[in-house]
């Protein structure tokens, strides 16, 4: 057993000197750009703590990054009616949703007191700015104009959020589909001024009640509806997350972003992207 434990070894530096040209062109520092990555991790306070907050957001906003990549190019596949490649995309996003809800679990060993330490070093900036967030809230069908002024001072971020708020999002896109599969959608419903909020309708829930009632004709639609459910049901499991553990963490404070805090969060679990998918249950 020793003798093959060592073999194994020797097989192992064998291979390490056989594989590893340290000379290549490009590093796996290089090609990730790890200096640069590494760099962003400047705690204001001292405090033990906040590289763990700072690490934290990152992870997020980097999830964010790629499940906007996941959305839109899913967005741009049902346009053209490739459902199959869209449904990869938006399990992949389901996915990095769970990791997203996962995280809270990391920063919940965070105790109220190890937050109210560097609390102060954060100023006015609060998770209500990130960008990201409110891009994919827009894209999944969450439209609030009001919602893009607080980024006004920024060209970049304030024309991309102006951008996606007038697009159409992936739920409409959907319901375009619907149109072009012979449902009868109402023609306000495929072209209209996508920046206001989405209004429930009784034709859309009606399309959808038929879908779910006959699964076996409209199989590919069933299975996008559900996709759709799964990104809704993840999100609102983050944002309960999130409300609890800012409740554990800051208690009924007011938030540095100028809400109320708590309440503020909570009313946001009233929002729905697809509303039809939801009350299509009780219709059926
Ligand atoms: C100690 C941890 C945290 C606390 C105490 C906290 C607190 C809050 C509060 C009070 C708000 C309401 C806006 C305000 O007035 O500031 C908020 C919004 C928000 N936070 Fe956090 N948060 C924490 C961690 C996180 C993390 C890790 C993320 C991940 C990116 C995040 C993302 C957001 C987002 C996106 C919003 C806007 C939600 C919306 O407008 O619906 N927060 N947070
Ligand atoms: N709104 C939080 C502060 C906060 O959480 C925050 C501050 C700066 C960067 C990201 C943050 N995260 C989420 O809101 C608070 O009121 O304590």
């Amino acid at each position: 057993m020793a003798n093959r434990d060592s073999d194994k070894m020797t097989q192992y530096a064998v291979e390490l000197e056989d594989t590893v040209h340290w000379d290549q062109e490009m590093s796996y520092g290089q090609y990730l750009d790890l200096e640069r990555l590494l760099a962003c991790q400047q705690p204001n306070s001292g405090q033990h703590d906040e590289m763990l907050f700072i690490v934290i957001h990152q992870v997020s906003e980097l999830w964010l990054k790629q499940c906007l990549h996941e959305a839109h190019a899913a967005a741009e596949h049902i346009r053209e009616n490739k459902l199959k490649p869209a449904f990869k995309m938006l399990s992949r996003i389901a996915r990095i949703q769970e990791q997203m809800i996962h995280v809270w679990e990391v920063l919940v060993t965070m105790t109220p007191a190890d937050y109210t330490c560097f609390r102060d070093s954060l100023g006015q900036s609060s998770g209500f700015q990130s960008y990201q967030y409110r891009e994919l809230e827009f894209l999944l069908g969450n439209k609030n104009p009001r919602m893009v002024e607080v980024h006004r001072s920024h060209r970049q971020h304030y024309e991309r959020l102006t951008q996606v708020l007038h697009e159409p999002s992936i739920y409409d896109i959907s319901l375009q589909l619907l149109k072009r599969r012979g449902f009868d959608i109402p023609d306000s419903y495929v072209k209209r001024d996508w920046s206001q909020p989405y209004q429930p309708c009784a034709e859309v829930e009606q399309a959808w009640g038929e879908i779910y009632r006959h699964t076996d004709e409209h199989w590919d639609l069933y299975e996008l509806a559900e996709k759709l459910v799964d990104t809704e049901y993840n999100f609102q499991k983050w944002r309960f997350s999130h409300m609890k553990t800012v409740e554990r963490i800051i208690g009924y404070k007011r938030g540095t972003g100028g809400t109320a805090g708590v309440s503020y969060l909570a009313k946001a679990l009233d929002l729905q992207f697809f509303p039809e998918l939801w009350s299509v249950r009780t219709a059926m």
